[in-house]
């Protein structure tokens, strides 16, 4: 299916999963906002893809997601530019146990605000004409580990707040699907993020723990994520799915007990 027409806004686009992201959605034809704290990785990334696909189908918006203010301003740039906005991907996110208060404003408080600003653009409440939400987890929420224990937090976080947010759309009318996405271990520049004393603090000493999970596990290609993206995006009978990606059982969905009294 073809995302001609559609406009998609990714958060931590530059590099790492973001980047497959947006790559997976310029083939589609969508045009992308790459919403990026990096300005150096960010302007790299804009240069290959006009390379790549044309000048006019991406922009570069460097922005902190944990600056409420900033994040509204990118949304509205994008908006700007490309006139509407269908798809927003809710993916930026650090691993500092060090600065955790940073790490719940970027992980989690950010994630709320971009959906709350998606809906502002895309939700029937609002006239507007629907679309679809992505917010990325971690697998760290399925299978908590000593290291990172407000990381873990944060991704538990997404998950509950994303399946309470799809319901109040599907109640609510909103048109907009909200998916949640938690990867495995991904080859990226975070994960080397886990032997510096910087980001992990006093939990560093546990890195040959982390290690060793990465060895049991494996690592998966951002591309692999990016597939599951676009299959969120394209399945329009997803709503408040949780999918998982890991090496074992590859894309799956986590089912859950109906809810009882
Ligand atoms: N790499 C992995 O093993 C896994 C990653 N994830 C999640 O996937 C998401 C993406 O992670 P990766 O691509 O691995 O990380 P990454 O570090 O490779 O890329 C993250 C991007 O987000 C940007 N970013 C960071 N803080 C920002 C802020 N305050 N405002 C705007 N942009 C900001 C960075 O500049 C970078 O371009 C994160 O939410 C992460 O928690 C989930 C499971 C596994
Ligand atoms: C240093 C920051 C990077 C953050 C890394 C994560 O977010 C990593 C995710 C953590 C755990 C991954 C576990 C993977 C397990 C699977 O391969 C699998 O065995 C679990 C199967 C369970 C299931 O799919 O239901």
């Amino acid at each position: 299916m073809s995302l001609y027409g559609k406009v998609a806004l990714v958060t931590g686009g530059a590099q790492g999963i973001g980047r497959a992201v947006v790559q997976s959605l310029l083939l589609s034809s969508a045009k992308v906002a790459v919403v990026d704290l990096n300005k150096t990785c960010g302007e790299e990334c804009k240069t290959q893809l006009d390379t790549e696909f044309g000048e006019g189908h991406c922009t570069f918006i460097q922005c902190d997601v944990s600056h409420g203010d900033a994040l509204r301003d990118a949304f509205q740039s994008t908006v700007d530019q490309f006139g509407r906005l269908d798809i927003v991907i809710n993916n930026a996110g650090i691993n500092n146990e060090k600065n955790w208060e940073k790490t719940i404003q970027v992980n989690l408080t950010s994630v709320i605000k971009g959906t709350y600003l998606a809906l502002e653009h895309m939700s029937k409440e609002y006239g507007k004409e629907g679309g679809t939400i992505i917010n990325v987890s971690s697998m760290a929420a399925f299978m908590h580990s000593p290291h990172q224990p407000v990381y873990t937090a944060t991704k538990h976080g997404v998950i509950g707040f994303t399946r309470a947010m799809a319901d109040a759309s599907s109640q609510g009318d909103y048109g907009v699907r909200i998916n949640v996405l938690c990867p495995a271990f991904v080859d990226t520049p975070l994960l080397h993020s886990v032997e510096q004393e910087d980001n992990m603090g006093k939990f560093v000493k546990f890195k040959d723990d982390f290690k060793l999970r990465m060895d049991k596990f494996g690592v998966l290609p951002p591309s692999l994520i990016a597939e599951g993206m676009m299959r969120l995006i394209m399945d329009t009978s997803l709503n408040g799915a949780v999918m998982k990606i890991t090496c074992s059982k590859g894309i799956h969905f986590h089912s859950y007990e109906p809810m009882s009294a």
